[in-house]
């Protein structure tokens, strides 16, 4: 059975902002799955935000995590995948509310927007807090219909 990991990727805009996620993955003792890139030579984000969110879609207990300049980028290509809610926070509010609200299995971060210590901040909240359920089922049960009827 595959093991479920958070998936990480960043394009070279959200490369340094990665390195710190990681090492608070590495603290926390949370497996993760770097897709890369693996410098801060410049790429071009949809290679990574694909790679992540086909894990995730395929992978559905999984999470991830992409990071580029300003998150929006790895947001709309993350998105465009079958049963994944990828989230651009830029607060630690954010963080917690999308994953009480949204059930996000995404989290999209700006390495050009927010710095290190919020990012850690958000990320905090984002993997400590559980889906509400309750009326918030109502809302993902709109969403995954969209998915089931796009074309
Ligand atoms: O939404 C896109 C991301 O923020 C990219 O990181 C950004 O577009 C990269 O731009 P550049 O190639 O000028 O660093």
């Amino acid at each position: 059975m595959q093991k479920e990991l958070i998936y990480i990727g960043s394009d070279h805009g959200g490369y340094l902002l990665k390195q710190a996620i990681k090492d608070c993955l590495d603290h926390k003792g949370i497996p993760y799955k770097d897709v890369g890139s693996n410098s801060a030579e410049i790429v071009r984000y949809p290679t990574y935000a694909e790679a992540v969110a086909v894990a995730v879609s395929e992978h559905r207990a999984s999470k991830g995590i992409l990071i580029c300049s300003t998150g929006i980028g790895m947001s709309i290509v993350a998105n465009r995948f079958k049963g994944v809610r990828a989230s651009l926070c830029t607060d630690s509010y954010m963080g917690r509310i999308t994953r009480a609200h949204n059930d996000s299995n995404i989290l999209c971060l700006g390495g050009k927007i927010t710095g290190e210590l919020e990012a850690l901040d958000i990320l905090e909240n984002w993997l400590s807090t559980e889906f509400e359920g309750g009326r918030h089922s109502i809302s993902l049960g709109m969403i995954e219909a969209l998915d089931n009827d796009r074309i």
